[in-house]
């Protein structure tokens, strides 16, 4: 049983496709396993019906997201315009029952590494707590090396075990202004975690197989290995 952080750098920086291409990939390759998903705090509309919608999932419905809040706002602040508390005791259950019964669970975070789960912890802190190996998504933009350096010290700094970086094309992107904006060989040098592959731009990622397709460029060993080494030693 294993279980994969997908963090990033931002909301909208492409946790969602990246997750969908992962568990497209599954259902296509390795149709005789059984994956999760789980994206345990929700603001807004769009990810879990996402799940719902477009994958045959194995799991009980409920648990694909154990807290959820209306405002498309960081949780705290959406919980606190609701009156709601946030119970992480809740999401931590339903990921223990996932992980007892899936050799693999795939669980999206709330809007970038650093962003808020409760008025005192952050998905970095999440993610150190509950000992997720985690990825970072960063959108291929310019600005990007500077986000990779940011997220990456963030996650050292917090004690978070990374698998690495994957880089996604949220829009349309030549290969000039990828290899200006995400060079490869400057984001390992600077942060010293692998750099796993590009999502590249999908006009349709409702589609499985292009999904399917996009995923098996992706560093598959190394994002789903069972060992990785913690940030804190992959950086000295
Ligand atoms: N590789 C891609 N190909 C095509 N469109 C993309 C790609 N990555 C991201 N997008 C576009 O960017 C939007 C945001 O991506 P996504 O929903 O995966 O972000 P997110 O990090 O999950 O955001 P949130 O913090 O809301 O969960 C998507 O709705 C889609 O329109
Ligand atoms: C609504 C959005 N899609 C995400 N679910 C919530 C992102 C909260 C980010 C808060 C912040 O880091 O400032
Ligand atoms: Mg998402």
């Amino acid at each position: 049983m294993s279980t994969l952080l997908i963090s990033g750098s931002d909301t909208d920086a492409g946790k969602t496709v990246v997750t969908s291409a992962l568990l497209a990939y599954q259902q296509k390759y390795l149709a005789h396993q059984r994956w999760a998903i789980c994206k345990p705090l929700q603001s807004g509309m769009g990810d879990g019906e996402h799940y719902q919608r477009s994958f045959e999932l194995t799991q009980p419905l409920e648990t694909v997201n154990p807290l959820r809040f209306q405002e498309p706002l960081a949780p705290p602040i959406a919980a606190l315009q609701e009156g709601k508390t946030i119970d992480l005791g809740l999401a931590w259950q339903t990921l223990q029952m996932l992980q007892q019964s899936h050799e693999q669970v795939l669980l999206e975070g709330v809007g970038g590494l650093g962003s808020p789960l409760t008025r005192e912890l952050t998905v970095a802190d999440l993610a150190r707590d509950w000992r997720l190996p985690t990825v970072l998504v960063i959108p291929v933009r310019l600005g990007a090396i500077g986000q990779a350096v940011a997220n990456v010290a963030l996650a050292r700094q917090a004690g978070v075990t990374l698998r690495g970086i994957v880089l996604n094309c949220v829009e349309p992107r030549t290969a000039e202004q990828i290899a200006n904006w995400a060079p490869i060989d400057l984001l390992q040098a600077l942060t010293q975690v692998p750099i796993l592959g590009m999502l590249p731009y999908l006009e349709d990622w409702s589609n499985l197989d292009r999904l399917a397709v996009a995923a098996k460029q992706l560093n598959l060993e190394l994002l789903l290995s069972k060992t990785s080494m913690p940030t804190a030693i992959a950086g000295v």
